[in-house]
């Protein structure tokens, strides 16, 4: 629930911002080709272009107000003069801009977690709205998998723009959503797109190396994540932290610094502490304490770091005000989450087939390792890394699946505009020995056609995903899908 400090602050912030003459608004843009009769356009500077050299297209479609920076207003300046909008500068416009959404389309589920992270975001996230779901909350999570829940819906971005977070925010809570946990990307955290979000606590995972297209360094890229803490969860708010990443002891200071209350996470360290983990075929038991108690649970998912992530959910749940003791009983419950060390199928011969949305070095390294102690033969690894994202990972990409896997297959995963042959020339750059297969449907066939009774097939990359970009166009493709249909064809029909 917003308390009365932060929705105070949103009010004197987006209200302070407007000056001038007084419109009646319709709605909201952050396009002009959005833009409709009376609508507020954001002017926002981009990394491409500045918003404001779109003012004048938007004042023609009929905008009734103007929100930008005074780089904007400059650009603009002789279209602006002639019009009857209102015009709203702002040093931040695109964290006004959040803060006005979250005014204009009002309600908010009263209880909302975000995660920050490099991985492991969605599948937080999505434990803990299975958590709360058990415990019998009308419950969402909202990411790169879409709105899930109790209420659905389709979204385009990890974290998507103010406009389209605070219309689906506020139609979760009218379809009576109460509790949601949110993804925070580093990108949606740079732009402030949750600053208007009114968060009970927020959760912090781990810290590698992704989007350094986007950032322009590793520490820019931790500020980023930092601003979960430092900006966005108010002073009365909780910090979910994992103690056990190298940067954890210093997302812990900047949340202690806020005066926030704060729970880590880790291995035999922190407020929840797991003691001890046992491995099996189908998952994992555990034993954790918090509190001065020791608990033991079964979990039926597969792959360790999966504990910290149902943990890291357990605390987002408990700094929300349920019952330890009834957050914990509900693990044996919870469901492996959708592309993340999902069971696909499995041979006649008992080998195992899974998909994981690793995609980054570490995730590589992680989802390899975690599921070493699940096989007793060889671990086949298939991956690929996408076009147009952060070119220096390729090659570390090709290097982790080269350290943790023993047999190694590099293929296309959304080559997107560069050439396919290129991307998979820069992994296998870490992988010498790994086989090339640029069909990403061959490289499955191939995969599955390997494995030997106690091996195991780990298809990394696309996860949930149900295409294959390539170019402008999205190609049907979906490795869980391609998977049964390569175990039917080699074993006759065996899902
Ligand atoms: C790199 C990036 O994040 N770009 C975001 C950014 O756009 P930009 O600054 O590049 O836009 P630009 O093309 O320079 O244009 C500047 C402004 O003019 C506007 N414009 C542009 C053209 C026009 O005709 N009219 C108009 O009004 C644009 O809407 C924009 O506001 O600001 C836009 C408005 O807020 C976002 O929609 C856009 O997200 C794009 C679509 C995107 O693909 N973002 C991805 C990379 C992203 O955010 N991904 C993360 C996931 C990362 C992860 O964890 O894996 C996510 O949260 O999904
Ligand atoms: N706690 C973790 N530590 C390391 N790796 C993890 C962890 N959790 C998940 N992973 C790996 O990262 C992959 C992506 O997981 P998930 O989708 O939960 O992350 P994300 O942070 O939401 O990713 P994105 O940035 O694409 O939204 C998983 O498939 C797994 O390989
Ligand atoms: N949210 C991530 C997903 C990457 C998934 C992978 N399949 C790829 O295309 O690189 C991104 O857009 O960088
Ligand atoms: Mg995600």
């Amino acid at each position: 629930m917003a308390s009365d400090g932060t929705s105070k602050r949103l009010r004197q912030l987006a209200l302070t911002a407007i000056g001038g003459r007084d419109p009646l608004i319709t709605g909201l843009s952050v396009d002009s080709r959005d833009t409709r009769p009376g609508h507020l356009f954001a002017a926002l500077p981009g990394t491409k272009v500045h918003g404001g050299e779109f003012i004048s297209f938007a004042l023609g479609k009929g905008a009734a107000a103007i929100l930008t920076d005074a780089q904007g207003a400059k650009i603009a300046a002789e279209a602006l003069a002639d019009s009857q909008a209102a015009l709203i500068v702002s040093d931040d416009p695109r964290q006004t801009l959040a803060y006005t959404a979250a005014l204009w389309f009002g309600a908010q589920p009263a209880t909302m977690v975000a995660v920050t992270g490099t991985n492991g975001k969605t599948s937080v996230a999505t434990f803990t709205r299975q958590i709360w779901a058990e415990l019998g909350h009308s419950a969402v999570n909202v990411g790169t998998t879409g709105v899930e829940g109790a209420w659905s819906a389709p979204l385009k971005h990890t974290t998507p723009e103010p406009i389209t977070l605070h219309r689906v925010l506020a139609q979760a809570a009218a379809a009576g959503v109460t509790h949601a946990a949110m993804e925070a990307s580093s990108h949606g955290l740079e732009q402030r797109r949750l600053d208007g979000v009114s968060l009970t606590a927020a959760g912090f995972t781990n810290f590698s190396q992704d989007h350094l297209d986007y950032h322009t360094s590793f520490e820019a890229y931790f500020a980023a994540k930092a601003g979960l803490f430092r900006r966005v969860l108010p002073e009365e708010g909780t910090a979910v932290i994992n103690i056990d990443d190298p940067r954890g002891a210093e997302m812990r200071a900047i949340a202690a610094a806020r005066g926030q209350r704060v729970i880590t996470v880790g291995h035999g360290v922190g407020d929840l502490s797991l003691l001890a983990q046992r491995f099996d075929a189908t998952g994992q038991d555990l034993r954790f304490s918090f509190g001065g108690k020791t608990f033991q649970s079964r979990l039926d998912l597969i792959g360790g770091f999966q504990a910290s992530n149902v943990l890291t959910a357990c605390a987002l749940a408990i700094a929300c005000g349920d019952e330890p003791a009834d957050v914990f009983n509900t693990l044996p419950h919870l469901t492996t989450v959708r592309g993340r060390m999902q069971l696909a199928g499995r041979r006649q011969n008992g080998a195992a087939v899974f998909v994981d949305f690793a995609h980054t070095p570490d995730a590589i390294a992680t989802a390899l390792a975690a599921a070493r102690p699940h096989v007793m033969g060889r671990l086949i690894a298939i991956i690929g890394a996408g076009g147009d994202r952060d070119r220096a990972k390729r090659p570390l990409m090709g290097k982790a699946a080269t350290e943790y896997a023993d047999v190694v297959i590099v293929t296309d995963d959304n080559p997107r505009s560069e050439v396919p042959a290129t991307i998979r020339a820069a992994v296998m750059d870490g992988a010498p020995h790994a086989t090339e297969v640029g069909d990403r449907a061959e490289a499955i066939l191939r995969g599955v056609d390997m494995l030997e009774p106690g091996d195991a097939l780990m298809i990394c990359g696309k996860g949930h995903e149900t295409g294959q970009i390539v170019g402008d166009d999205v190609l049907p493709f979906d490795d869980v899908e391609q998977a049964s249909m390569a175990l039917s064809v080699l074993d006759g029909g065996l899902p």
